[in-house]
C-alpha cells in the first residue's frame, strides 16, 4: 500500500534527532508541515514510546518547555492534547530552554518522565519542531524515526482535536534551573569573601538575541552580583526582530561585540535561542566562537583533566589541533552533527578514554560532568568562573589564552547543490573520486602538492602544502541532511583559498557531474 503523502509529510519532519517543520505561514514557497494537529500525534507517539514496555502512558509525567516562537503555543496545546489522550500527566513549563528541558528530568522533586522543547534553534520565525529528553538524555535518530512513524500512522488515521486539555499544571522550570547554575559558580569560584555573590565588580552583558537565554541575566548574573547593564535583546519576541539567535551568524556576533565595548565589559555573552549554544566575546571585543571557543574550553578542562581527549567536528582548523595538542591533550576530529561529536564522547568514556568535552564549531558543546548534554549557559557558566579565577589570581585573561592559538588567514564555507534523488550515494561517489585523485599525486594531480589527512571519518579532507612551510586543507562531505556537499577551505596564505578552489574547480568541472552545482566554488576564484 503506498503510504499517503500526509503520512510521508510526517515522517519527513524527522531531522536527525529532532524533528523540524514549517509551522507557519509567512514564508513564500514554504508550506505549512507542522501544524497543531501533528503536534498531537507526535504528543501521543511521544507519550506511546515512554511508555513502550507498559500497557498505557499512565503514571507518566511529561514537561513540555518552548522558546519564544510565535507558533509555539499552538504545538504546546496539540501536544498536550496527545499526550492526555494517551494517558500521561503534562505539565507547562512555559518559556524554556533546551538543556532545562532535559534538567527537568533528572532534578530531584521534579524528575519528569520525558520532555519536550519545543524549538527550531536559530532557524527563520515560520519554522518551528521538538527535542526530546527523558533522563537518560536527548533521544536519538531512531527513537525519532519511530516517533514519527508512528505519528505519521495517527495522522493518517484522523488526527483529533489538537485544543489543550483543561487543567493543565504549570510549572516554570527556568528559575529552578537558574538557582543550579548560580550554585555551580558560587562552587567554582569560591569566593571566600564574598560566597554569596562571587561576580561583583565583574561587569558582563548578554545578548539573547530575543530568544530564551535572557533569564541568564535576571535569575544569574544579577543575583551572584555582576553588573549586566548593556545588556541586550533579552525580551522574548519570536519575530527575532534584531539579528539571528546564533553565535556562528555574523552579525550576532558583531551586535555582541558592540554591546561589550560600550559597555565596557568584561566579557560578553551570546545565546542562540533555546541555549543550548553560545560563544562568548572578551574585555577587548574579541569573539571567541567556533575554533576559539573549543580552544578555551579545551584549556579549562586540560588543566583539570590533563592528558584528555577533546572530540570535536570534522571543520575544526589545524590551529586548533596545534592548540589542544600543545596544550598536552588529545584531539579526535569527528563528524558534523552535535549528537555525532557527543555520542562519540561517551563512547570513549564508556571504553576507558578519558573525554571531558565534546564540542562543535556551531557552539554545541557538552561536558561530561554535565550529563553529556550540551548547553550553552553551562559553557558560560564554565568560561565565567575561569574568568573570576583568573582575575582573582592575577592570571592573563581568557583572551590572552588564545593568543597562542593560530588562526586561518582566509577560510571559506559552499554548499553545492545535488539534483539526484539519491544524493548520498551520488556524494560519496564524488568523495571517492576525489580521493582517487588526492592518491594520484605521483602521476599527476591537479591539487599540487596534497595528501589526505590522517583522520578522516567523514568525507575527504585534503591538507595542502602551500609552501614555505605553510599548509592548507579543504574538506569535502555530504551535508547531514541537506542534498548538498559542503566544501570547507581554510588557508594559511593570502589568495590561498582562491587557489585551492580553482584547482578543485577545474578538477571538478573535468569529472562531469551534471548533477551537482559547482557554481558557489566557481564563484571563489572567478571574480
Ligand atoms: O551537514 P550540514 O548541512 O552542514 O549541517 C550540519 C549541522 O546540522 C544541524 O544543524 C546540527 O544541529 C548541527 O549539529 C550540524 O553541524
Amino acid at each position: 500500500m503506498r503510504a499517503s503523502a500526509d503520512a510521508e509529510r510526517v515522517r519527513r519532519l524527522q531531522n536527525g534527532s529532532d524533528v523540524r517543520g514549517v509551522a507557519m505561514d509567512g514564508v513564500e514557497g514554504e508550506a505549512v508541515t507542522l501544524d497543531a494537529t501533528t503536534a498531537r500525534a507526535i504528543g501521543t507517539a511521544f507519550a506511546e514510546w515512554l511508555a513502550r514496555d507498559e500497557s498505557s502512558a499512565q503514571g507518566k509525567t511529561i514537561g513540555v518547555g518552548r522558546d519564544p516562537r510565535l507558533s509555539g503555543e499552538a504545538l504546546r496545546d496539540g501536544m498536550f492534547a496527545g499526550m492526555v489522550e494517551a494517558g500521561a500527566t503534562v505539565v507547562d513549563m512555559g518559556l524554556a530552554t533546551t538543556p532545562a528541558c532535559f534538567m527537568s528530568c533528572v532534578t530531584e522533586g521534579v524528575e519528569y518522565d520525558g520532555a519536550v522543547m519545543l524549538t527550531a534553534s536559530h532557524l527563520p520565525f515560520n519554522r518551528n519542531g521538538m527535542k526530546f529528553f527523558t533522563k537518560h538524555g536527548g533521544l536519538d535518530k531512531p527513537d525519532i524515526k519511530e516517533i514519527c512513524a508512528r505519528a505519521a500512522e495517527l495522522v493518517e488515521a484522523g488526527g483529533g482535536d489538537a485544543k489543550a486539555p483543561a487543567g493543565v499544571t504549570s510549572a516554570p522550570f527556568l528559575p529552578t534551573y537558574a538557582v543550579q547554575l548560580c550554585e555551580i559558580i558560587r562552587k567554582g569560584v569560591n569566593s571566600k569573601d564574598n560566597y554569596e555573590k562571587p561576580l561583583s565588580g565583574m561587569k558582563i552583558v548578554v545578548d539573547a538575541g530575543n530568544g530564551s537565554g535572557g533569564f541568564f541575566v535576571d535569575m544569574v548574573l544579577n543575583q551572584l552580583g555582576a553588573d549586566t547593564t548593556g545588556s541586550q535583546f533579552l525580551d522574548p519576541d519570536g519575530n527575532f526582530p534584531n539579528h539571528s539567535p546564533n553565535p556562528e551568524d555574523k552579525a550576532a556576533m558583531e551586535a555582541g561585540v558592540r554591546a561589550v565595548l560600550n559597555a565596557k565589559a568584561d566579557l560578553g555573552i551570546v545565546f542562540d535561542t533555546d541555549v543550548d549554544r553560545s560563544a562568548v566575546i572578551d574585555a577587548s571585543g574579541k569573539e571567541i566562537n567556533r575554533n576559539k571557543l573549543i580552544a578555551l574550553l579545551s584549556e579549562i578542562v586540560l588543566k583539570e583533566t590533563p592528558g584528555s581527549t577533546i572530540v570535536t567536528d570534522s571543520v575544526t582548523s589545524d590551529g586548533l589541533h596545534k592548540f589542544i595538542i600543545d596544550k598536552g591533550g588529545k584531539h579526535l576530529r569527528f563528524m558534523r552533527g552535535y549528537k555525532n561529536v557527543i555520542n562519540k564522547g561517551k563512547e570513549l568514556n564508556a571504553s576507558g578514554v578519558d573525554t571531558p568535552l565534546m564540542i562543535e564549531t556551531s557552539g554545541h558543546g557538552a561536558m561530561r560532568e554535565n550529563y553529556d548534554l550540551d548547553d550553552g549557559a553551562y559553557l558560560a557558566v564554565k568560561i565565567i568562573i575561569e574568568a573570576v579565577r583568573r582575575r582573582n589570581a592575577k592570571e592573563p585573561s581568557i583572551g590572552q589564552v588564545l593568543e597562542s592559538l593560530e588562526e586561518p588567514l582566509e577560510e571559506a564555507e559552499v554548499r553545492l547543490k545535488i539534483s539526484d534523488p539519491d544524493f548520498k550515494e551520488y556524494g560519496l561517489n564524488v568523495i571517492e573520486s576525489l580521493l582517487a585523485e588526492v592518491n594520484d599525486t605521483v602521476e599527476h594531480s591537479s591539487f599540487g602538492k596534497c595528501r589526505p589527512a590522517e583522520d578522516n571519518y567523514e568525507g575527504l579532507r585534503v591538507c595542502v602544502d602551500e609552501g614555505n612551510g605553510k599548509q592548507g586543507w579543504f574538506l569535502l562531505r555530504c551535508s547531514l541532511h541537506d542534498p548538498v556537499m559542503v566544501l570547507n577551505f581554510e588557508s594559511q596564505v593570502e589568495g590561498g583559498v582562491r587557489v585551492m578552489a580553482e584547482e578543485f574547480g577545474t578538477w571538478i568541472l573535468d569529472q562531469n557531474y551534471d548533477k551537482l552545482d559547482c557554481s558557489s566554488v566557481h564563484e571563489l576564484y572567478s571574480n
